[in-house]
């Protein structure tokens, strides 16, 4: 078994992304010294990992209590953050101590928003489970839940003191999960990171087969085109050039209106996976791009087994949705669109026959 790879993530408090195969004994020495009690986040479809992970961590002398929340999206609510407070509170958590948080992306924001709100913000770890949880949500700092109007309404910005991706947990992930990881990984590719296009091409289902040495390549190379846009703009404030950290949001304005569309019940990446098309048509529409970077999207997403279009009827609705991205200003839409491969910037306030086009070219 090979050594794992560390990628530090250099913000202001820096940390390690630390990706390889069995590394469970890596995760004490990312928890804070001074912690004495340590809650571990996760999902009930994820309880017998949860427990190994509390029982490993009491075993180095911490009071390990274990904190189980509902499965996927549904954990990303008020009322789940709510009950994960009151667990805290009885356990007598103090800042000191520390939040482990174990599963795909919904469980990791929910752990993070938990530890950047309770006592004003503990440090937390994180082990994600899924490939998209590896590559995109368990870094950069980025945590919160859902509200009915919209995705990730409510959350902050509070960076893990770490984060371990242990490949091998991902043996048991579902097959369309890893479809919808990888989606993530795409858009890395197409805002960032050729490489990982060139890499997936020749075989997109290659990266399907969680042992592969593809899937290892692209999933740390996604985690290091991450790594260096939050360096840079952790806020998401425009700094570090470029666009910031909002060109991580390609495929993102649409892609959240169709989850809320779903009720939370559509596969994040899946909705990416359509968002990002959408967003390559509306850059072509604008003259940005030609067909060819569009159907090089349309092509590999496909070829991956992702979706790349949606519900003609649904308009209206993946409307007002879009209204409440946060990127929107005022009235104003703003959309993350390429200038050419691996150049992002920003469309503002489309009109809306261009959008109407846009659409009308993933929805018939
Ligand atoms: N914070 C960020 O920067 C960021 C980035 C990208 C996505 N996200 C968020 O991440 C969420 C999506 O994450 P996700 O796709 O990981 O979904 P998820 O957390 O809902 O997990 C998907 C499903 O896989 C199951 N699962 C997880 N790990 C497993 C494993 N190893 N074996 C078997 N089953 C397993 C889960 O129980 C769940 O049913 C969305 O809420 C999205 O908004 C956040
Ligand atoms: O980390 C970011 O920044 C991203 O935009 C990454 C996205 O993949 C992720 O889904 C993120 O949660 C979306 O953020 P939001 O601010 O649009 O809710
Ligand atoms: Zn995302």
């Amino acid at each position: 078994m090979s050594d794992p790879t560390r990628v530090s993530v250099a913000t202001a408090q820096p940390y390690d992304v630390v990706v390889g195969h069995g590394l469970s004994a890596h995760l004490p020495p990312l928890l804070p010294s001074e912690a004495e009690r340590v809650a571990v986040v996760h999902p009930v479809a994820l309880r017998a990992l949860g427990e190994a992970v509390r029982a490993a961590l009491a075993r180095t002398g911490l009071e390990a209590h274990a904190i189980e929340v509902p499965d996927g999206e549904s954990a990303k609510t008020a009322d789940v953050a709510g009950f994960c407070w009151s667990v805290l509170g009885g356990a007598g958590f103090t800042r000191s101590d520390a939040i482990v948080g174990v599963g795909g992306g919904a469980t990791t924001d929910l752990a993070g928003f938990v530890a950047a709100t309770w006592l004003r913000g503990v440090r937390f770890v994180l082990v994600p489970t899924t490939v998209l949880g590896m590559v995109d949500a368990a870094v950069g700092g980025k945590t919160g839940i859902n509200t009915a109007d919209g995705k990730n309404l409510v959350g902050s910005f509070h960076e893990p003191s770490g984060v371990l991706c242990d490949l091998s947990l991902l043996r048991s992930l579902p097959v369309n999960e890893i479809r919808s990881g990888l989606a993530e990984v795409v858009k890395c590719g197409f805002i960032a990171d050729p490489e990982i296009l060139t890499l997936l091409e020749p075989n997109p289902s290659a990266a399907l087969d969680v042992g592969s040495e593809v899937l290892r390549e692209v999933v740390t190379r996604g985690i290091r085109v991450k790594a260096a846009v939050v360096a840079g703009d952790l806020r998401e404030s425009g700094a570090g050039g470029g666009i910031g950290r909002e060109a991580l949001n390609y495929g993102h304005t649409l892609g959240h209106a169709i989850e809320r569309h779903e009720a939370y019940a559509f596969r994040h990446g899946a909705a990416v996976s359509i968002g990002m098309v959408f967003a390559a048509e509306l850059a072509r529409l604008s003259g940005r791009i030609d067909a060819s970077l569009v159907a090089r999207h349309r092509w590999l997403l496909q070829a991956i087994g992702l979706p790349t279009s949606y519900q003609p009827g649904a308009w209206d609705d993946l409307l007002a949705g879009m209204r409440l991205d946060k990127k929107a200003r005022g009235s104003q839409l703003r959309f993350v669109v390429l200038d050419g491969l691996a150049r992002t910037s920003i469309l503002a306030g489309p009109d809306d026959a261009t959008l109407m086009s846009a659409y009308a070219e993933i929805s018939r």
